[in-house]
């Protein structure tokens, strides 16, 4: 049995929630419209029309949860600023947003719990969105504006700093599948938007070397372990092509200043711009890698899509999100990151959606917890294999806005009533405050 123990000493455990997916108060205090706000309010974008407009009201009972952290016996807790409350507008700052952020690092830090921040968790304010979005290479210098000001606002505070969750999801699922917001369905907006999110991603880094002189900026990238789908050699060709465009896409230019070579050809073949502007800016050098891992992706050849390869089931069980459970995949993505990038790293989420039910009281939620345990052993074996991992924040620390999933997936170790805001701690919850202990 896995024992907390068994960790470096200054390891860090922690969870991980985003502004948009638990605040709510999406009108309040002056806050504007994210473009997350505006997606989920069109009909047809998130399931049941679910939006973010109250959510899990953190933004009201963060003193609550955070109480409920401790008494979980939590070391660090990551979330997100939303932009638009901080700039409602883009470029103006609303004081009472600055201020619930002010208060909210404060309560973690009086109750020794420390704060990872992360600085764009996919709620773009709309103004910006208006005026081009992350396809407007200016989005860059707004970008660097609004960092610089939270640098400056709570970086004597807050040590730990995450410039963009999943770059990936935000140009990939915000402009090519349309699957997030803004919901467009364009190839080379998201190559256009990707760079632009990395330029942002490199001009905040080099405002937080200005700001913030004792302190730590990473990015976190979703990492997934592409494997083949069947035993066709082209398979394994494409396997390692759709690494090189999930994977190597996010890391390789915020390191070696340039995109993978294989992935930037075929893009080419198909008559795809690749930008190749400040890649010096892009690769201004950060401290740490945040990992988000969930599971693997099974891929084979196919000539009817047009970037030659689909996506296939494997037949590993599953969670709610369809997602196989697959330990061995965090390992092995640790050990690929630490062997190309060698910088140190977090895990910044793991976690699972479970058929949680609320039965007298309780949610027995023992698959997470068989979930957590197993990917808790292959973050150790990694640390044994020499990867300088530094912590673990299981996503999520309450169930929350799923995005296009709405509120119908619960990830949280802690179960959320939305008809009564109660929180309820899962079995999960209380199996990790014993293992804190141990
Ligand atoms: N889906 N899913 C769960 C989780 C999502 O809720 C987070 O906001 C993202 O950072 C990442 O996709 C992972």
């Amino acid at each position: 049995m896995i024992r907390r123990s068994d960790f470096p000493k200054d390891f860090i455990f922690g969870t991980a929630t985003a502004a948009y997916q638990i605040e709510g108060a999406a009108n309040e205090d002056g806050r504007g419209p994210s473009i997350w706000d505006v997606f989920s309010h069109t009909p047809g974008k998130t399931l049941n029309g679910d939006t973010g407009d109250v959510a899990c009201d953190h933004y009201h009972r963060y003193k609550e949860d955070i109480q409920l952290m401790k008494e979980i016996g939590l070391d660090a807790y990551r979330f997100s600023i939303s932009w638009p409350r901080i700039m409602p507008d883009g470029k103006n700052i609303n004081q009472k947003g600055v201020d619930f952020y002010n208060r909210l690092v404060d309560e973690l830090l009086k109750n020794d719990i420390k704060p990872f921040v992360t600085l764009y968790h996919w709620d773009l304010p709309y103004a910006l969105y208006e005026k081009g979005g992350w396809l407007n290479p200016d989005i860059a210098l707004y970008f660097r504006a609004y960092a610089t000001f939270m640098f400056n606002e709570l970086g004597d505070r807050v040590k730990h700093w995450i410039t963009l969750n999943e770059p990936w999801c935000s140009s990939f699922l915000g402009y090519y599948t349309g699957e997030h917001a803004p919901g467009h369905q364009n190839l080379q907006e998201a190559i256009t938007a990707a760079h632009n999110l990395l330029r942002a991603h490199g001009h905040a880094v080099q405002a937080f070397r200005e700001e913030v002189k004792d302190g730590k900026v990473g990015l976190t990238n979703v990492v997934m372990k592409i494997e083949p789908g069947d035993a066709k050699p082209e398979s394994f060709l494409v396997a390692n092509l759709v690494d090189k465009f999930v994977n190597a896409w996010f890391h390789d230019p915020v390191v070696f200043g340039k995109y993978p070579e294989e992935a930037v050809a075929l893009y080419t073949e198909k008559g795809l711009q690749v930008p190749d502007s400040d890649m010096n800016i892009i690769s201004t050098p950060i401290d740490f890698f945040g990992v988000n891992y969930y599971t693997r992706t099974l891929v084979v050849f196919d000539m009817n899509n047009p970037l030659g390869f689909s996506y296939v089931q494997g037949d590993l069980p599953k969670t709610e999100m369809g997602w196989e459970i697959y330990p061995q995949g965090l390992f092995d993505m640790l050990v690929y990151l630490k062997e190309r990038y060698k910088l140190p790293l977090y895990i910044t989420e793991n976690g699972m959606a479970g058929p949680d039910k609320l039965e007298n009281g309780r949610v027995h939620d023992n698959y997470r917890i068989e979930y957590l345990e197993k990917h808790f052993e292959k973050a150790l074996e990694a640390i044994n294999a020499g990867v300088d991992l530094k912590g673990y924040f299981i996503w999520s620390l309450m169930d929350n806005f799923e995005w296009a999933y709405g509120y119908s997936k619960r990830f949280g170790i802690i179960y959320v009533d939305y008809n009564t805001q109660k929180r309820i701690l899962k079995d999960s919850a209380l199996w990790l405050k014993e293992f804190l202990k141990s």
